[in-house]
């Protein structure tokens, strides 16, 4: 059925899609606008937007949703029961705070979070909860299993690689799912990336640090999302690998997140734990 009917089923969690005009975000709007789990309650866009004061389904190119695209962002998430938002991490910081005070679930898929970021983010938590992943799809989150115990089983004379390929907007690298599969091939080694992350190469690097992890990024055409997690001994090589071809994986992860957390207390949480892949 669809949501269109924005106001015969109150029971559904009332969701906030923030960047709205946004690859993610108008897909995040079209798969909402058929939910049964959720209703659309707001639309948020960047001040000075075409779409702001239109109806989100008429901006998208589609029928009318009965939602006005707004920048008003407190009036928004005051009414919400989840925010959806996957933007800039200047602005999921701001959003963190408001959907804090509005004790609503935020879910996260904004990547290249600085400390500060991150700092911020705890802070929001502790009033309501955050699901925050750097992908939220069902194959990544279980990739990233896989790699920890890969990591595990085979020692340090195994060189680790992280290969990523993104369409040419994206604008953070490695991406956040690079660096998932990173963290989890150096917590398999029992180990921090921060302590085994080689920076970009360029020029005379020298010969690879062992035990250390590297990651490479391309960028080009449009390329939804592709990772390669490579394992190198001498004679053989291991490759997982996940490649994505539709946002909706994402978006449909981001959706199952905001109706799991309707019921959690405060505090931070990934897709590992809506899927239940922890451990
Ligand atoms: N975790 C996951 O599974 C996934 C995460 N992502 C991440 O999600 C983010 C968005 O990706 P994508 O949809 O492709 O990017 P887009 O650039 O297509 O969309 C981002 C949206 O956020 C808006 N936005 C950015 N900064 C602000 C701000 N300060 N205030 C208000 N609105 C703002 C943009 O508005 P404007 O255009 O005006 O700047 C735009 O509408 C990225 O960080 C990406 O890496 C993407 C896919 C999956
Ligand atoms: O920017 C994107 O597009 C994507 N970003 C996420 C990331 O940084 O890993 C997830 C997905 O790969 C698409």
């Amino acid at each position: 059925m669809s949501d269109l009917q924005n106001t015969d089923q109150p029971q559904r969690p009332g969701v906030v899609v923030t960047g709205a005009s946004g690859r993610m975000g108008q897909m995040l709007i079209r798969l909402i606008l058929d939910s049964d789990h959720l209703r659309l309650v707001g639309a948020l866009d960047r001040a000075g937007h075409d779409w702001i004061g239109q109806d989100i389904g008429t901006a998208m190119g589609g029928a009318p949703a009965g939602v006005t695209v707004s920048d008003d962002a407190v009036t928004a998430i005051a009414q919400a029961q989840a925010v959806i938002d996957f933007t800039s991490p200047d602005a999921t910081v701001a959003f963190a705070e408001l959907t804090a005070q509005a004790r609503a679930v935020h879910v996260i898929g904004t990547t290249g979070l600085e400390q500060r970021h991150l700092d911020a983010l705890a802070a929001a938590a502790r009033h309501a909860p955050i699901i925050r992943a750097g992908n939220m799809s069902l194959g990544v989150n279980l990739l990233v299993g896989l790699t920890r115990k890969v990591a595990a089983a085979l020692g340090t004379d195994w060189d680790i690689e992280v290969v990523e390929s993104h369409h040419r907007h994206k604008v953070d690298a490695p991406s956040g799912t690079a660096l998932m599969l990173g963290e989890a091939a150096a917590q398999g080694r029992g180990a921090a990336l921060d302590d085994l992350r080689v920076p970009v190469r360029d020029g005379i690097t020298g010969a690879r640090a062992p035990g250390s992890i590297g990651f490479s990024a391309i960028r080009g055409g449009d390329v939804v999302g592709e990772h390669d997690v490579i394992f190198a001994a001498d004679g053989e090589r291991i490759v997982l690998r996940h490649l994505a071809t539709d946002r909706a994986i994402f978006a449909r992860g981001a959706i199952r997140a905001a109706v799991w957390g309707q019921d959690k207390g405060p505090g931070q949480y990934d897709m590992m734990d809506v899927l239940g892949l922890q451990g």
